[in-house]
């Protein structure tokens, strides 16, 4: 590994990029921080705005025709047009084998050789990040990198010895890329489709401060940066990085920012198979799809539409397509839809929540400073989004928001879900309704229980169910006449009921409803109960349920939804 970088490197760096037509602000000092590396302080006070700090000639900008041309000879003969990084990173190895021979020999002096990113984390350090996206995206990260250098190295011309390019080798050029490149869409102004990452010498000496106002202006033979304001004697002067967040900086550049207000929790959801009329409203033939949950933005529609999306029966999906046809993307599909989505949705998120922890090292190393400042942020959005989503479940509900003064986001599902027996059933009610009094009667006697639980435990809660929704639809309740309606007109048809499946409710009906009328002939004796009823009820409870969690214990409850 190089020397560390002294400050007469600085001076030759800017000696180098003069000598060749680049700028580098006698108001700016180069030199190095205590703790990241190295960095520009104002010698004195910088006043307005637009003043030009650094500038880089195009003729030392490190782009792809520079290394193909370096490597292959000529841009025909590099193999890697379509993957420009590659031949950059082959370059940026080269040069450093080099040393001083290398025309670049003053700029690969000062830069950095070793990193604090993830991919130089050791096991320990690693650990840290266990349940975060980094924890995952940092082994996927390094054999990207050493498939590419395999190949990279493979089509190497003979003229270079291989055996210098090592692994540690291209993870330092990978790395170096990746924490002070540019895209050459804005170094060049050209298509952001094709961008690519340069290296812009000099003018990548500066730190990152988020939201500092800064210009970067791109001539016909430079690119330069210039700030945005006026800068105070002593002060560091920073370049913009542009809106990241901590895993993007920490990934990349082995840093992160307290209190980033440009923090987002990244969510990379994988489509579980849908029917074409969910992939449709989904607009997406991709097989996963990204939302950032951020602080000012804890619950984007996005993520609540895709959730409605994932868990809509059919009757909701075409609701929401005729609302997708009128643009109004953000309204629901109905109680049952936004319960299962919300629901859904507040499982997922306190899972990932669950999985990770903010560590508590006393006297921590800047690689485990930036750990803690990165989980706690994650940790700080997720509870956010969670409290966002008890704040639209109690919304959908009408319920006055009571969100318990309490840092336990664990609680708030549960709290929410004491509301529920207005809006459905579930075996809870079944045994507490004076209304299903004698019906709960014999099912206990009937399959020999006690409790709810007694039913769960049995593995039999559909089966239950099923008699219950057919008990009330015998029944016809004045106050669940509208939903039972509702619920015949959706169900009850040759297209749902059809032969096979009401052929399955045969063998329910013959061993459940006969032994149950020899208990209650009132009850169970009736003629209305037939196979077919009970493959409609089947349905019903296929269709029309919401998962939630018991408000005592947290165990999984199934509720039928009745409001419509
Ligand atoms: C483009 S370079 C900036 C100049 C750099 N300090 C150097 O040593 O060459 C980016 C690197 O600087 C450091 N850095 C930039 N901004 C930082 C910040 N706000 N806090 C801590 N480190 C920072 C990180 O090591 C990052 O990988």
């Amino acid at each position: 590994m190089s020397e560390p970088t002294s400050l007469s490197d600085f001076h030759e760096l800017v000696t180098w990029a003069e000598s060749h037509g680049g700028y580098c602000s006698p108001a700016l000092e180069l030199t190095k921080s205590e703790t990241s590396g190295s960095t520009a302080y104002a010698k004195c006070a910088i006043p307005g705005s637009n003043r030009r700090l650094l500038s880089c000639p195009v003729s030392l900008i490190i782009d792809y025709d520079k290394a193909a041309k370096h490597i292959w000879g000529d841009l025909d003969s590099c193999p890697f047009s379509r993957s420009p990084q590659i031949a950059i990173r082959l370059f940026l190895c080269n040069q450093r084998v080099l040393g001083r021979e290398s025309s670049w020999a003053a700029y690969i002096k000062i830069l950095p050789a070793e990193f604090d990113t993830p991919l130089y984390y050791n096991h320990e350090e690693m650990e840290m990040l266990r349940g975060t996206n980094i924890f995952g995206e940092v082994e996927l990260r390094r054999h990207a990198w050493i498939d590419e250098w395999k190949r990279g190295v493979m089509y190497l011309p003979p003229i270079f010895d291989k055996s210098l390019f090592s692994w540690e080798l291209y993870l330092w050029a990978c790395t170096i890329l990746s924490s002070r490149s540019f895209p050459s869409s804005i170094v060049f102004n050209t298509d952001k489709e094709d961008s690519y990452p340069v290296l812009v010498p000099l003018v990548d000496s500066l730190n990152h401060k988020p939201l500092v106002p800064i210009y970067w202006t791109v001539t016909a033979d430079s690119f330069a940066i210039s700030s945005g304001k006026s800068i105070e004697a002593g002060d560091e002067v920073f370049n913009n990085y542009g809106p990241k967040g901590n895993e993007e900086l920490l990934m990349g550049y082995g840093f992160c920012i307290e209190n980033n207000e440009l923090d987002v929790v990244t969510l990379k959801l994988r489509h579980p198979p849908m029917s074409l009329e969910k992939v449709q409203l989904i607009s997406s033939d991709k097989s996963e799809t990204i939302f950032h949950l951020s602080q000012s933005n804890p619950l984007p529609d996005g993520l609540l539409y895709f959730f409605r999306v994932i868990v809509t029966n059919k009757h909701e999906a075409q609701k929401l397509s005729e609302l997708a046809i009128v643009n109004e993307r953000s309204k629901t599909a109905g109680t049952r839809c936004e319960l299962d989505a919300l629901g859904k949705l507040y499982n997922a998120l306190s899972l990932k929540l669950r999985g990770i922890s903010v560590p508590d090292v006393a006297n921590p190393s800047a690689r485990q400073r930036s750990t803690m400042i990165y989980i706690s942020q994650q940790v700080k959005i997720l509870k956010l989004s969670l409290l966002a989503i008890a704040r639209a479940t109690y919304a959908e509900l009408h319920i006055q928001p009571e969100i318990p003064d309490t840092d336990d986001v664990t609680q708030l599902r549960t709290k929410v879900y004491q509301h529920l027996p207005d809006y459905g059933i579930n075996l809870d009610l079944l045994f507490s309704s004076p209304r299903f009094s004698e019906f709960a009667k014999v099912i206990k006697k009937g399959f020999d229980v006690t409790s709810p639980s007694d039913i769960r435990a049995a593995d039999i809660e559909d089966q239950i169910l099923v008699l219950l929704i057919s008990h009330l639809f015998i029944l016809t309740p004045p106050d669940y006449t509208v939903w039972l309606n509702t619920m015949q007109q959706h169900y009850n048809n040759d297209e749902e009921l059809d032969e096979g499946f009401v052929e399955d409710f045969e063998r329910l009906y013959e061993s459940y409803i006969p032994p149950l009328a020899e208990l209650n002939s009132d009850i169970f004796g009736s003629e209305k109960w037939t196979p077919r009823l009970l493959a409609w009820a089947g349905k019903v409870v296929d269709s029309e349920g919401v998962v939630s969690e018991n408000c005592e214990d947290g165990r999984p409850e199934y509720w039928i939804i009745t409001a419509v």
